[in-house]
């Protein structure tokens, strides 16, 4: 009794925790530009295609030239580069599988498909023919490979009771069939019983699949298009989207530990030993260790079920190799497990209990079940290579273990998992891009927000720490509070995996009023990231940028007048006469524009250079427009010396524009880190240097400890089309350039010496020659 109740109370506190979450999670999607990502592509299969699906499977199944099973053939490990090919386009992941006929692939190649060694199953993807890319996501040949087989005996035993409950609804339609129980076998009692009262028993603890049994004894895991589906489950280790984290559950775990102090009992701590040992005999079969294995899971497909056509998606796919061993299999001739490159091509895979096969699951892959009554039990196991571990080490993103404890809540979004007891942990914003001005920092701000662990901020920028900064707060709580409201502070909270941040770019500049208000509301120091670029090409779009009649009426206000009837030989007088007026050039020479460079070598990094550099900064920049400071953005080194007093270098990431515009390496597969173990997988050679957007943000994720992703989205954002005013000023450009070699050379030198950069990148930055 007194388990029934605490079993009682502790679903009540579940239950509004979920409801909590599922409040939260909503927010958390209308606040993301983008929502679908979060989303996968199966759960967009339509209810009608799904039935349609069905139906068509089952009249495979029945007709007189039913569907056969293809030959087991071991191919060994599918190798990973077969994972990580982009997915086309104009694919569509619905369509419908009624014209799969054959059991043989309609593919072009010769490879021999039962010879893995065959030179045509080595054929890389660019080697494929347009046509085949158009079609394909992954090798015609390594989409199945059968890796053993197994007793499954231990196992089947341990998962039987309540195997075959109804207490799922059949989601494509005919629930009637299942309310009555089950007709077939007629043995087991409780589908005697009707589902409501039923779902009102206390489960025995031995029964795995029920939901609220897993609840209080295991973890309560989503898994929102599966469960759409009316899929059953036993959760025994999960991980996130980006293998982030990996999570133990306590009916995996042989000593449990319960440190919620919960009612686990010996009969529990006996089901993670009993697991442990019926699942080994897969992991040897495997040559696999316990420590590769990220996602297992036993699946229940419902009778009269159909998981539509479809291809996983999400980071985790392109690293891992995924297993799945038939447990139970009432009659195999009422199951159709089906995978290929294509719809049309989807071979059906031999469904014998204790077939260890792997599946390419970037491949087009659907299950049926048109048995009336049991339903269908596989082992579902994901696992990595050892080297995936030691890449992200060296990534600044270690994979965490972590055991659960019985009952634990956890927090879901799509992509992401974390404990309850974590929520808040995070302090908010994470990253501040800071500038410069028109360096690529609204692309980047883009790019790095395609992560999906990275939500955007109320706005790009906030501008919360200098205009946006409200002087009539009275305490630093309040100023806090009003700041954290730019990046969805409390609603981020009960998911410490996300982030969030902005893009300020006049932040850079404007230091003396930043930084004492950011160590004020944000004493946690956020990650820090400035954006550099040639600072003449820097100029001549600000001008651009200021001069342009285009924008919105805010946009335009926001720009400022000053220097609509100016031109940016003007423009450019202007500045360097109130820098000079200001003390901050003694080495240029207004008349001859040329600079002195004994008096610039003695001058830099001078008590009288800060003085004159204040003076400059906080009596010229207005809060009222960004018609202001065209050569001042562009002396990096000023700016960065002042940041760099006040925050542990640590916190830098600085990165030139130019990196972003490698054409050769921004496709994702080209320089994400390998962690394959193909013997021609190409590692990550770490002396070599590679640019573009994706190369990037992998700096950038290395530089937040997050995981690293693809960015599909690499056009560039707040590009201009303007005539450049320099192209035929010859005498303004070479001026220009004798101010700013010097200015370019130190900024080099400051980065090599101070964030330790590597010299062949800083050494000679933005040389102009003679
Ligand atoms: N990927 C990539 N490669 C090369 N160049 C790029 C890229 N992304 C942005 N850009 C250029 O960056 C300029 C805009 O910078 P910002 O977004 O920082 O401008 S702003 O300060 O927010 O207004 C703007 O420069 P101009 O077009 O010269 O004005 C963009 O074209």
């Amino acid at each position: 009794m007194r388990r029934g109740a605490e079993n009682q109370s502790k679903r009540q506190q579940q239950q509004q925790q979920q409801q909590q979450q599922q409040q939260q999670q909503q927010h958390l999607k209308t606040s993301r530009r983008s929502t679908t990502t979060t989303f996968s592509s199966m759960g967009a299969t339509p209810p009608d295609e799904i039935a349609k699906q069905h139906a068509e499977a089952c009249a495979l199944l029945q007709s007189s030239h039913s569907m056969k099973v293809a030959a087991r053939v071991d191919r060994g490990e599918i190798p990973l580069r077969w994972k990580n090919i982009p997915t086309p386009k104009t694919k569509s992941t619905t369509t419908s599988a009624a014209t799969t006929k054959t059991t043989t692939t309609t593919t072009t190649t010769n490879a021999n498909p039962n010879s893995p060694h065959d030179a045509g199953a080595k054929m890389k993807q660019d080697e494929l023919s347009e046509d085949m890319c158009n079609n394909l996501t992954v090798h015609p040949d390594y989409c199945i490979s059968s890796r053993g087989q197994v007793d499954v005996t231990p196992l089947v035993k341990l998962i039987t009771e309540g195997v075959h409950d109804p207490v799922v609804e059949n989601v494509n339609g005919d629930a009637s069939k299942k309310k009555n129980g089950n007709k077939e076998n007629g043995k087991s009692k409780t589908n005697n019983i009707p589902s409501a009262q039923r779902k009102t028993m206390i489960p025995p603890l031995t029964n795995l699949w029920n939901e609220e049994n897993a609840a209080v004894n295991n973890v309560s895991i989503t898994r929102p298009s599966h469960d759409a589906w009316g899929i059953k489950k036993i959760v025994l280790i999960f991980c996130d989207d980006f293998l982030h984290t990996i999570y133990t559950l306590p009916w995996y775990q042989p000593h449990l530990v319960d440190n919620n102090n919960n009612n686990s009992n010996n009969e529990n701590t006996a089901i993670g030993k009993n697991m442990h040992a019926a699942i080994q005999p897969i992991l040897d079969t495997l040559h696999i260790q316990q420590s590769q294995v990220v996602r297992c899971i036993l699946a229940g497909l419902p009778p009269g079920t159909t998981i539509p056509v479809h291809h996983d998606t999400g980071e985790w796919v392109k690293h891992t190799h995924r297993i799945h061993v038939p447990i139970i299999v009432n009659d195999t001739n009422k199951v159709l497990f089906r995978c290929g490159p294509t719809v049309s091509s989807m071979e059906r895979v031999d469904c014998t209990p204790g077939h260890v096969f792997e599946m390419n699951n970037r491949a087009k892959h659907a299950a049926t079940n048109a048995c009336d009554t049991y339903y269908r039990v596989h082992l579902i196991l994901d696992y990595v290579h050892p080297s995936f571990f030691t890449n992200r080490q060296s990534q600044n993103c270690p994979v965490q273990r972590v055991n659960l404890s019985p009952g634990e809540i956890i927090t879901q979004t799509r992509r992401s998992i974390d404990r309850a007891m974590n929520a808040g942990q995070r302090n908010h914003p994470s990253f501040l891009i800071l500038g410069a001005q028109k360096c690529g920092t609204t692309s980047l701000y883009e790019y790095m927000t395609q992560h999906p662990w990275i939500v955007r901020a109320k706005r790009r920028e906030t501008h919360c720490l200098d205009w946006r900064w409200d002087t009539t707060l009275q305490s630093t709580q309040e100023r806090q509070h009003t700041c954290l409201e730019y990046y969805h502070a409390d609603s981020m909270n009960p998911y410490p995996s996300l982030r969030t941040g902005d893009s300020t770019p006049s932040y850079l500049l404007d230091y003396y009023r930043v930084i004492p208000r950011l160590k004020e509301v944000f004493p946690h120091n956020p990650q820090l990231i400035i954006m550099v670029r040639e600072p003449i090409a820097r100029a001549v779009s600000h001008y651009a940028m200021v001069t342009s009649p285009n924008g919105t009426p805010a946009q335009l206000a926001a720009r400022g007048n000053e220097w609509r009837n100016k031109s940016l030989e003007e423009v450019l007088e202007m500045d360097i006469r109130n820098m000079k007026e200001d003390g901050v050039l003694p080495y240029w020479d207004m008349d001859s524009k040329t600079i002195n460079m004994e008096v610039f070598n003695h001058f830099i990094n001078t008590r009288e250079e800060d003085t004159a550099w204040e003076r400059y900064v906080t009596t010229r920049i207005p809060l009222n427009t960004g018609s202001y400071s065209i050569l001042a953005r562009g002396m990096y080194a000023l700016q960065c010396r002042q940041w760099f007093r006040s925050f542990d270098r640590t916190k830098f990431l600085v990165m030139k524009l130019e990196e972003l515009e490698s054409t050769s390496s921004n496709s994702a597969s080209s320089t994400l880190t390998d962690d394959t173990g193909d013997d021609d997988g190409g590692g990550n050679n770490n002396s070599s240097i590679t640019t573009g957007v994706q190369a990037a943000v992998n700096k950038v994720m290395v530089h937040l400890g997050l995981p690293q992703f693809e960015v599909h989205d690499t056009e560039k954002k707040n590009a201009r089309e303007y005539t450049d005013p320099l192209e035929r000023n010859v005498e303004v450009r070479t001026w220009l350039q004798r101010f700013f070699a010097p200015h370019n050379a130190r900024f080099g030198k400051m980065m090599m010496e101070e964030l330790g950069y590597d010299e062949r990148e800083w050494m000679d930055l933005w040389s102009y020659g003679e």
